[in-house]
């Protein structure tokens, strides 16, 4: 076929990545879109699908389709909900474009391998514009085409609707300082109205070659169908492990340790005196709290289980978790920053070349610590209000994927000595309160270098 340009071959396997014609390994593009009538969480799960799959790190960025229609027109411009209605030509017509142009991004955003996920977050609600979608991704042009899955949020519960409409829909930027609270949730209302003129919600026997999940109810039950390649089956686990009730999560680190005291790290040195005082004054402030059915999870080391055996009467349970272990300093363990620097000088500076990725030798990374850390935050994700008593690397793992922080800050993050974090998410958002005790600690806390290498031991 000569003159005719050659489309690269690309051979399908099962690991989520194909094969091209030089032999190179690809990861396969997904696209998730979300399916639902407006106020049925569609923006809450975007938001949090995002926020995981970048913490386990596969790069992923949701695209709003509510936000392009507010830049092409404002609220007074559409007219409120007559503008959602499916007999209002202009109305549609913005609706489409700005789909379109959301999808166009989306796919530049793929092809140009600035990231493996995108998350079309809008209503999807007919079957022509998830056909328009579906095509779209399956273009010639893309090498390798997309793979799409569905997340169908069905929801019919009042409550659940009624809240949501409270919580974030009053205050989204449509109505925010154009209308009162009443005025805005009545308007929704009558928006979701014009748009079940419109539902064709994903049918078992008309859509069954798309791959989809239904979440029905916020959680209650679920239908899955064709789940393709390992992104789509790491969303459904999570989709099927998150939930709405609200909580709080509670992260400290270990009392002070006599390893603390002479700045070595890692090893498993028992609390200094310090170290105890805030043991018993962790017990005091959990007592005051009065948390409902409060678990806690220490981890195996000698210092975090001496600050939790205090806690044992006051919890439902305590459980000791070696995941949830310091990272392993391999042949640093019980070094100081000043032996590490002065025994291994080319290891130290990679290390602060690169924080996030740099390995000890025979030790961990921090990369590896959130994989290791993966199946704890399934399991708070499940949980209630839990306490989790650990340590500096550890705590800012999980920080991170609650605060939602890039891999470049993560390891330097603050989480000091002796001071509480409460975690209480919220709709979009997580919030962080910071609970300092009154109980003298060293600061174990190195800088980040400036750029000449240098770096300083900031003061707690
Ligand atoms: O990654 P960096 O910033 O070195 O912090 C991790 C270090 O923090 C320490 C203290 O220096 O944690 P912790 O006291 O919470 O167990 C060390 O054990 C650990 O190696």
């Amino acid at each position: 076929m000569k003159g005719v340009p050659q489309r690269k071959m690309t051979y399908w396997n099962v690991k989520g990545t194909v094969t091209d014609s030089a032999n190179e390994q690809v990861r396969v593009p997904n696209v998730i879109a979300l399916v639902g009538l407006p106020a049925r969480g569609k923006t809450y799960i975007s938001h949090k699908l995002c926020r995981y799959l970048n913490w386990i790190g596969i790069k992923t960025k949701a695209f709003n389709v509510g936000e392009y229609r507010r830049k092409a027109c404002n609220l007074e411009e559409q007219g409120e909900f007559e503008f959602f209605s499916p007999h209002n030509n202009k109305g549609n017509k913005i609706r489409e474009d700005c789909a379109r142009l959301a999808i166009e991004d989306m796919g530049r955003y793929l092809d140009s391998k600035e990231g493996e996920v995108a998350i079309l977050d809008a209503t999807n609600t007919t079957r022509a514009r998830r056909k328009l979608l579906v095509d779209y991704c399956r273009e010639m042009q893309h090498n390798p085409p997309f793979r799409v899955f569905f997340i169908e949020s069905v929801c019919d519960d009042p409550d659940i609707i009624n809240s949501n409409i409270t919580e974030v829909k009053t205050c989204s930027p449509d109505y925010k300082g154009i209308m009162s609270e009443e005025a805005a949730k009545e308007d929704f209302m009558k928006r979701i109205e014009m748009y079940k003129m419109q539902y064709e919600p994903i049918d078992e026997e008309a859509d069954e070659e798309l791959s989809y999940i239904k979440v029905i109810n916020a959680g209650k039950s679920f239908y899955v169908h064709n789940v393709n390649g390992h992104v789509q089956s790491r969303v459904v686990y999570f989709l099927m492990n998150i939930h709405l009730l609200p909580r709080s999560i509670y992260l400290t680190r270990h009392g002070e340790s006599e390893y603390n005291r002479i700045g070595r790290l890692g090893g498993d040195a028992p609390l200094s005196e310090n170290g105890l005082k805030y043991a018993s004054r962790l017990q005091n402030y959990f007592e005051k709290e009065k948390i409902n059915e409060l678990r806690v999870w220490s981890s195996q080391k000698i210092r975090a289980a001496q600050t939790a055996s205090k806690m044992a009467h006051i919890a439902q349970h305590v459980e000791y978790w070696k995941v949830l272990d310091e990272i392993d300093a391999g042949i640093c363990e019980g070094l100081t920053y000043e032996d590490f620097e002065s025994r291994y000088p080319k290891q130290f500076g990679e290390r602060d070349k690169d924080k996030y990725h740099y390995r000890y030798p025979s030790g961990e990374s921090y990369e590896d610590l959130v994989a290791r850390l993966e199946p704890v935050i399934m399991e708070l994700e499940r949980q209630s209000n839990v306490l989790v008593i650990s340590h500096q690397a550890v705590l800012r793992c999980i920080l991170a994927y609650f605060t939602n922080q890039n891999r470049d800050d993560l390891p330097y993050l603050k989480v000091p000595l002796h001071t509480v974090i409460k975690l209480t998410p919220k709709a979009y958002s997580c919030e962080v309160e910071m609970f300092k005790f009154d109980i003298a600690a060293v600061n174990t806390y190195r800088e980040k270098p400036k750029t000449d290498g240098s770096a300083t031991h900031a003061e707690q």
